[in-house]
């Protein structure tokens, strides 16, 4: 264990991030957040978004000879993996996605023959895959895409279950042993052959026309025409007989939609268009939602299905899919959402939320973006960027949906809604009154959450927190929602008069929050969930104040009775200091001037030391 420890030490001062917060008075590290021991030795090492930066040098995992479960994704780790990774020859599951790691993959990875899962995806590794692979006989997950990859794939005789290599600049053809996988793993690259379209040589059989079940993907589309001269064999003629029948038959089948789309008045296009119409202004407007009923379909998805037909002609790709991120195993696909039951949970700024019930165990909560002016391929580079986002106080986007008319982002729903509404819906009789304890963990989560968005760097901000962007599990768990929206939707849908109660000053462009914008915007939250009052413009019908300037106004002598929430003060008994301390610090949040104001990781530190958090510290390891 001592060796384990050094190992840790020396990784901390090589790249920094979170492991700070390690205590290295504490001689054993097993109670280190990210670190799991098992009979006195580091077994797992998880510290995945957590703003690790530079090489990791060798001599670090040379002694963590224990180790079965690596996760540093989602950080900024750079340069090539230590040679020294083969030491740790217990390694069952590697995850070291979304870094800047460069160079060939190293060949030191195909000593690991004990390698379960292997997540290099989203880095800049160049260089040829190696047959080395092969020796991995226990892998069943490889996910390489998004790297800068070139050449051929080996044929790998794995038992792999998940595989993926899109965006690389790879070329030939698929190997027999990874066609069984679906044209989703080789997007974006030059392959050919099964699943996607045949590969020069294997032309003998003209393609099956576009629009019965082809799977080609967007990328290799077009350069498809190249038709040989050679003479037909009967395999060739017989293909060429069932294609035409094939395609006579949709065309046919084309025709009778649309004549009785035309005829039925009550058909799905018109059922969309009166939801359409009948879209609440405000979010959670009764009169929408009782006379939208629930809804037969999701709205959201069965537009997005009519339209993307229409797009799909001749302007681009669409691919009708809905692409999930990470590590997600897809549960659903567009048309189970189309069959899903939708319900209109309200209309925010950047379009409708709809709850879907998909099963028994499936409930989503799906997004129709509003003014996506952007190209798709910008949409996509942004929305990546939002789906690698992973921290337990953010609310995660499984999945995102785009074509010309229609983009749809998938979320986990979450089953108690809003903070806005826990605190201000309901105050009559039946309400549940909401304790400092619950308050102050729900402050510390949405802290957490806005303190890891931070830590991607100094451009990236929220841009619009307020209450009802934070949401909230059954146990009252903080998770922040709507990150990265603002950089998506036009400046139409940015309403300047919504959110006002929780804008800082100096914003004068609400799609450009800076950061010291966010705290601003925070510490209104943080007021709001002492005083129990609502800032102006949050919630609808209701005038609201200004929130820093009223507590501000009220702090003299017996202020503290006038600022906190009537409720609280009926439930606390000894939480009065900290209540106190924590109006100070919702104060310095909103302070005039962006440089008075703290930076989030400050405030997070200041809230934990007021309240030692009860839930857990360590980092989940969401795989
Ligand atoms: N993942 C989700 N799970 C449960 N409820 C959600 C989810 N996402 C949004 N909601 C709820 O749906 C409603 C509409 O949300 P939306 O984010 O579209 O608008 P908003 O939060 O009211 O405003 P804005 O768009 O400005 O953030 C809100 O009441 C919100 O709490």
């Amino acid at each position: 264990l001592n060796a384990d420890r050094t190992a840790l030490l020396s990784l901390r001062s090589a790249v920094g991030g979170r492991t700070f917060r390690w205590n290295i008075k504490q001689t054993s590290p097993c109670n280190w957040a990210g670190v799991k021991c098992e009979s006195n030795r580091v077994t797992a090492l998880r510290l995945p978004g957590v703003a690790l930066s530079g090489d990791i040098p060798e001599g670090i995992f040379g002694n963590l000879t224990q180790l079965r479960t690596l996760s540093l994704r989602l950080n900024a780790l750079s340069g090539s993996l230590p040679k020294d990774l083969s030491t740790s020859s217990n390694l069952r599951h590697l995850y070291l996605q979304g870094n800047r790691f460069s160079g060939e993959i190293p060949e030191v990875l195909f000593s690991l023959s004990h390698l379960v899962r292997l997540n290099l995806a989203s880095n800049s590794f160049t260089g040829e895959i190696s047959s080395g692979f092969t020796n991995l006989t226990k892998l069943k997950t490889l996910f390489l895409e998004n790297n800068q990859l070139s050449g051929s794939i080996p044929d790998l005789d794995l038992p792999l279950v998940q595989f993926n290599v899109s965006n690389n600049s790879l070329n030939g053809s698929i190997p027999k042993n990874l066609q069984r996988f679906e044209s989703d793993s080789f997007l974006q690259t030059s392959l050919c052959g099964k699943p996607l379209k045949l590969c020069p040589d294997e032309e003998t059989v003209p393609s099956q026309p576009t629009s019965g079940g082809n799977r080609t993907p967007p990328s290799v589309e077009g350069s498809e025409e190249k038709k040989k001269k050679n003479k037909l064999s009967g395999g060739a003629i017989a293909g060429i007989v069932i294609g035409c029948v094939v395609g006579f038959a949709l065309i046919v089948l084309i025709l009778m939609v649309l004549c009785r789309k035309k005829s039925n008045k009550r058909s799905r296009a018109v059922d969309i268009s009166t939801i359409k119409q009948q879209e609440p202004e405000i979010p959670g407007d009764k009169e929408a939602v009782d006379n939208g009923n629930v809804y037969s379909v999701s709205a959201a998805a069965a537009a997005a299905m009519t339209g993307n037909g229409k797009a799909s002609e001749g302007n681009g790709p669409a691919t009708k899919k809905l692409v999930f991120f990470g590590n997600a195993t897809k549960v659903f696909d567009l048309e189970d959402l189309l069959r899903a039951s939708a319900e209109v949970l309200g209309k925010g700024t950047f379009g409708t939320a709809y709850k879907a019930v998909l099963d028994a165990v499936t409930v989503v909560a799906v997004k129709r973006l509003k003014d996506v002016m952007m190209a798709d391929k910008e949409f996509k580079e942004k929305i990546e960027l939002v789906g690698a986002m992973d921290h337990e106080n953010l609310v995660p986007l499984r999945a995102y949906y785009f074509s010309r008319d229609e983009k749809l982002l998938v979320y986990d729903f979450m089953p108690m809604g809003s903070l806005s509404a826990l605190l201000h819906g309901n105050r009559g009789a039946g309400r549940s009154p909401l304790n400092w304890d619950v308050r102050s963990r729900i402050a510390i989560g949405a802290a957490r959450g806005l303190d890891y968005l931070h830590s991607q760097g100094t451009s990236t901000s929220h841009g619009n927190i307020k209450s009802s962007n934070i949401l909230l599990t059954k146990s009252h768990d903080a998770k922040v929602s709507d990150f990265g929206l603002a950089q998506l939707v036009g400046s139409s849908a940015t309403n300047p008069n919504r959110a006002t109660g929780y804008r800082a000053p100096e914003v004068t462009d609400p799609k450009r929050v800076s950061q010291k914008g966010d705290v601003y915007s925070f510490g209104v939250v943080l007021l709001e969930l002492i005083t129990g009052k609502a800032p102006s413009n949050s919630v609808m019908n209701e005038e609201g104040v200004d929130l820093p300037r009223w507590v501000k106004s009220v702090a003299r002598d017996e202020w503290r009775r006038e600022v906190f929430d009537s409720e609280l003060l009926s439930l606390a008994t000894d939480e009065e200091e900290m209540m106190a301390e924590m109006v100070q610090l919702g104060l310095e949040c909103t302070s005039q001037h962006p440089d008075q104001r703290p930076e989030m990781s400050e405030v997070v530190r200041k809230m934990e030391n007021l309240r030692p958090y009860s839930g857990s510290d360590q980092v989940n390891e969401a795989d």
